[in-house]
Order: C-alpha cells, then sequence, then structure tokens
C-alpha cells in the first residue's frame, strides 16, 4: 500500500459504513490524477503569474525613478514621516521625471507610478476601463463599505448612474438656505476670535461647519457640530479619519489579522457603531415619514414638503431612487449617505480654509472679492443671505476658490489600479500598476501657469488666457469618476466665504512659505491655517 492508499484507508477506518477497503483502494489512482492535475494547475498559474510580473518589472523599470533594492525596492524611501513622504512624492518630479512627468517608485514588490503631466493623466483619468481604485481605498470600507467612493467597477456603474440625479441644479438649490444658515452660525464663531491677536487655526471651524451642512442636507437632520463640537458623533467623526489614516500609514497594520488586535481597532468598532446607528435611525425615521402620506417628490422632480420642512434630503432622494426596478436596501442607503458625508465635509472645508487663507495673503485680492460681493448683493444689511442666483454671478469669487483648489488641491493625489496596459509616450504601464496622479505637482507645471507658485485668481477669469489641457486642472478629479459632489462643494465653498468675508477683514498669520505641507485624506499644513479677523464696519 503507497502512502496515499495508507493515509486515505487510515483516515477513513477500516470498518467505515460507506466506503469498503477494497473501493478506497481503487479510488487512489483516480485521486492520484486529480493531485497530478492540481498540481500541473498550480505550476501553470505559477509560471503565468512570474511572467506576467516579469513583463511588469521590465516595463515599470523603463520609467525614471530612484534606484531599487532587491525585495524592499524602494520602502527605505517611502519609510518617512507623513510632511517629508509628502515632500519627497513632490520632489521626485524634479528629481526623476521633470521631462514627462512621469517617475516610478517601488514599494517592496509594488510599483507605483506617480504622474503629473496633463496628457499622460488623460490617459488614466478618461479611460472606461481603469476606474478601479488602488488598494488604499479598502481601510475606508469599514466605514463606507461599497459606496460610490470605494466601490468596485462592476458595483459603479449602475449606482452612479442612481445616484447623479441627487445632485440635480434643482435640489442643489434647494441646499442654499442650509449652506448660508450654517455659515451665519460660523460668522458668530468668528467673533469670538476678534481679540485674537496670536491668530487661530481656522480649519476645525470650517470643518465643524462643513459637518453641520452636510450631515442636514444629506439625512435631514442638524447635529449642531457647530455648537456641540464635543458631541459623540462628532467625536467619532474625527476619531474614525484619525484611525484609518494611521493604518494607512503602517504598514504592518494593513493585515485584518494584525489590526484586529490592536485597542485602535476596538476603536474604530466603538465609533463605526456610533455612526452607523445614526445613519440607520435617520434612515428608518425618513422612512417612515415618507410612509405616512409625504411623498419627497413629485412628478416633475419638484421638492414637496417633507414634515413640514421645504428641503429634502439626499436620504429622501435615495430611499425613493430604484436600483434596475428594486429599491435600495438600508445598506445600501447607509453606505451611500455615509460615503456622500465623508466625501463632501473635508474636502470641502479644505477648500475653503485655503481659500479663505489665501485671501488673507493678498488684501488686494480679498477687497476684489469683497468689492464684488457688495455689488452682486447690493445695499442693505450685512447678514442677508445670498441667493442661489447671487451666488452664481460672483465669479471673482469663483476664481478664488479655483485658484485656491489649484494651489492647495483639497485631494492632492488620486490612485487608481489599473486593470489594463496604458501606453504613456514610449513607456508602457502594465495592467496591475498602481497610478498615483500627483494633482498637486500638476497643477503647478509652470508650462501651464506661468509663475505657478503665485497665487492669482485672474487664471480663472478667463479673459485672455490660452486655452489649457482639459486634464491640466482637476481638482474634482476628471473622467467618467469624478467628484459627483463638485457643484454643491463649489456653491457650499461660496455660501461661506460670503458670510465669512461680509463681517471680518481676514489676515494670514503665516507666510505660505513658511508651512509644512502633508497629505492626510486631504491637503493639510502642519499647526492649521492661522489667520486673524477684525470686523468690517
Ligand atoms: C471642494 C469640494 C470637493 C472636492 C475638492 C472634491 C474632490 C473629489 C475628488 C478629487 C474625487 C475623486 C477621488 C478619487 O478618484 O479618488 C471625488 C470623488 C467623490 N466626491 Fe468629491 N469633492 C468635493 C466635494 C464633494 C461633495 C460636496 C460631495 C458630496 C456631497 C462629494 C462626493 C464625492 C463622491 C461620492 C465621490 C466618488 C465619485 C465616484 O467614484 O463616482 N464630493 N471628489
Amino acid at each position: 500500500m503507497g502512502f496515499g492508499e495508507s493515509v486515505l484507508a487510515s483516515a477513513l477506518g477500516a470498518g467505515s459504513n460507506s466506503w469498503t477497503r477494497q473501493q478506497l483502494i481503487e479510488s487512489v489512482p483516480r485521486t492520484g490524477v486529480l493531485l497530478l492535475v492540481s498540481f500541473i494547475f498550480a505550476v501553470c498559474c505559477l509560471a503565468a503569474y512570474l511572467e506576467r510580473y516579469r513583463r511588469l518589472v521590465r516595463h515599470i523599470n523603463c520609467i525614471p525613478g530612484p534606484a531599487t533594492l532587491p525585495i524592499i525596492g524602494n520602502a527605505l524611501l517611502i519609510n518617512a514621516d507623513r510632511e517629508e513622504l509628502f515632500n519627497r512624492i513632490i520632489a521626485s518630479r524634479k528629481l526623476y521625471g521633470r521631462r514627462q512627468g512621469i517617475t516610478r517608485i517601488w514599494n517592496g514588490m509594488t510599483p507605483y507610478v506617480l504622474i503629473s503631466q496633463a496628457q499622460a493623466v488623460e490617459k488614466i483619468l478618461s479611460s472606461t476601463k481603469n476606474i478601479e481604485k488602488g488598494r488604499d481605498y479598502e481601510f475606508l470600507q469599514p466605514w463606507l463599505g461599497t459606496g460610490l467612493l470605494t466601490s468596485p467597477a462592476s458595483k459603479w456603474q449602475h449606482r452612479r448612474k442612481i445616484l447623479t440625479p441627487t445632485f440635480h441644479f434643482r435640489i442643489l438649490s434647494d441646499f442654499v438656505e442650509v449652506f448660508n444658515k450654517q455659515a451665519a452660525v460660523l460668522a458668530g464663531k468668528l467673533a469670538t476670535e476678534l481679540d485674537n491677536a496670536a491668530g487661530f487655526d481656522c480649519v476645525r471651524y470650517i470643518t465643524l461647519c462643513s459637518l453641520d451642512i452636510i450631515c442636514e442636507t444629506a439625512m435631514g437632520c442638524p447635529v449642531y457640530a457647530q455648537q456641540q463640537s464635543d458631541s459623540e458623533y462628532v467625536r467619532a467623526h474625527e476619531k474614525i479619519g484619525e484611525i484609518m489614516l494611521n493604518r494607512l500609514q503602517k504598514l504592518w497594520l494593513h493585515p485584518d489579522i494584525v489590526f484586529r488586535c490592536t485597542s485602535q481597532y476596538r476603536e474604530q468598532q466603538k465609533c463605526l457603531d456610533i455612526l452607523h446607528k445614526f445613519s440607520y435611525r435617520m434612515i428608518t425615521e425618513r422612512r417612515s415619514i415618507i410612509r405616512a402620506g409625504h411623498k419627497p417628490l413629485d412628478e416633475n422632480n419638484n421638492s414637496e414638503t417633507v414634515a413640514g420642512r421645504k428641503q429634502l434630503a439626499f436620504l429622501d432622494l435615495l430611499i425613493e431612487a430604484s436600483d434596475e426596478g428594486r429599491l435600495l436596501s438600508d445598506t445600501d442607503i447607509r453606505e451611500e449617505v455615509d460615503t456622500f458625508i465623508l466625501g463632501g465635509h473635508d474636502t470641502t472645508a479644505t477648500a475653503i480654509a485655503w481659500t479663505l487663507f489665501l485671501l488673507g495673503t493678498d488684501p488686494s485680492v480679498q477687497e476684489r472679492a469683497l468689492g464684488e460681493i457688495e455689488h452682486v448683493m447690493g445695499d442693505g444689511p450685512r447678514d442677508r443671505y445670498p441667493t442661489m442666483r447671487e451666488l452664481n454671478e460672483m465669479r471673482y469669487l469663483e476664481a478664488c476658490i479655483k485658484e485656491g483648489l489649484r494651489l492647495y488641491p483639497s485631494i492632492p493625489i488620486i490612485g487608481r489600479r489599473l486593470t489594463e496596459d496604458v501606453r504613456l509616450a514610449e513607456h508602457v504601464l502594465p495592467a496591475g500598476t498602481n497610478a498615483v496622479i500627483v494633482v498637486y505637482q500638476l497643477h503647478r507645471d509652470p508650462a501651464v501657469f506661468p509663475n505657478p507658485d503665485r497665487f492669482n485668481p485672474d487664471h480663472f477669469l478667463g479673459d485672455g488666457q490660452r486655452p489649457r489641457h482639459p486634464f491640466a486642472y482637476i481638482p474634482f478629479s476628471a473622467g467618467p469618476r469624478n467628484c459627483i459632489g463638485q457643484k454643491f462643494g463649489a456653491l457650499e465653498a461660496k455660501a461661506v466665504l460670503v458670510a465669512v468675508l461680509r463681517q471680518y477683514r481676514v489676515e494670514a498669520v503665516d507666510r505660505r512659505e513658511d508651512l509644512t505641507l502633508y497629505g492626510e485624506l486631504v491637503l493639510r499644513s502642519k499647526g492649521g491655517l492661522r489667520i486673524r479677523v477684525t470686523k468690517r464696519n
């Protein structure tokens, strides 16, 4: 009896009910064949994988980049604190890829290609095939599930189709009231800093305002983040962001099996419990309001009152939306609402804070922006709210926000995992490569924006400007997987800046060249963005 036969025979026992010893022995040749076939199959798979990997290495190593070590690649270069890492990513184009705006880096055996040139960016982002997000986005999944931002390509396409109408212009115009109301709360809060000659970080104030705005518009319920900044909900928001980032930055925390053993995991679960419960409670409440007879949308897509309130929340629209005839489940809706809250909160707050800071560095630009606001809104009380039409007329303010997003894009880096080969000039990026679009660097290409570091809103006023490559300026990304909330974000930024600028003169405390930048989920400055405010007459 061979080894296989004896093991099988003893494993099943000589007196097994269903298998006699004879049957067992007869089955061995078949088992042997099966094992042989499996072995050959595994060897073929391994050979195919190695061949694919060899091809990947060959192509990637044709791209300029730092010298690599065996196995670890450039891991030592990447293993830096967050500020230093950001510096190194930005410097990589100057060091290796000045001409083409493409450089490569190996994180262990995984290749990353950094891209900061418009034509190359277009090749990646305009593709309808390469829409798979990078692996790093998976760390958001415990919170967002597979909502729009993190969804795999297979789910994303039809989900995006369902969600696009929720950002319709008419729905946004209803939200202006929320923007204005929360912006007024922010302006009131800033009054506490009038005597603060040393200045204060404006980011936290604006972030809480933006959280209030997105929660009220997404769920239809104010969370009073500005009034109760230490509430359980606000703290859970801040904490979970910290935990996810910390995990992202520490390679050893990436495997679930390791992360689950840490106290951070337990804390993350607590935050998730608070955040998810809150969203589910909102869904249940809004469903029961709708069931009680209020129909949120009429046949012309007009908003009716829900429980006596004028504006709708995204939540109401999602409850009504159907996916190929099937209503979305509570989990589907929760994923999308949480995604809107994450996607629309820090990004917009960052854009507003950077623009305000930049306006504080240049009094002439600030006065011009205010002049336009006063002109559009006419005489009258300073605390009157602008209408949607008035906000749309503020072209110079819009140019200031666009320029803020050019110099300091809220999302400085966008990742894609290529699912098919892409040819960039003489290089091939094989499927499997992680493409990293360095938006921060792209926006400072002197060939597109002469004197690229200067804060100059005229870049976006159109008059006398050279036409730009459509992928040279992409603060909201571009192509099929661009930002679904860009109109919402731009309108909110305007409303908040109008409320602040009408009441205060703003002055930046630090010089731009003294700031230390780093990328979290959004672009940050170490120590925040410090401004001083004085009351306008
Ligand atoms: C100034 C404000 C904003 C900026 C700069 C911004 C920027 C971006 C960028 C760069 C992306 C692409 C991310 C990637 O591919 O990795 C994105 C995607 C997204 N954004 Fe925004 N965003 C802003 C406001 C908003 C708002 C207000 C919402 C929601 C209310 C929102 C919801 C989303 C969603 C759901 C996605 C994923 C879209 C998809 O994959 O189809 N964003 N945003």
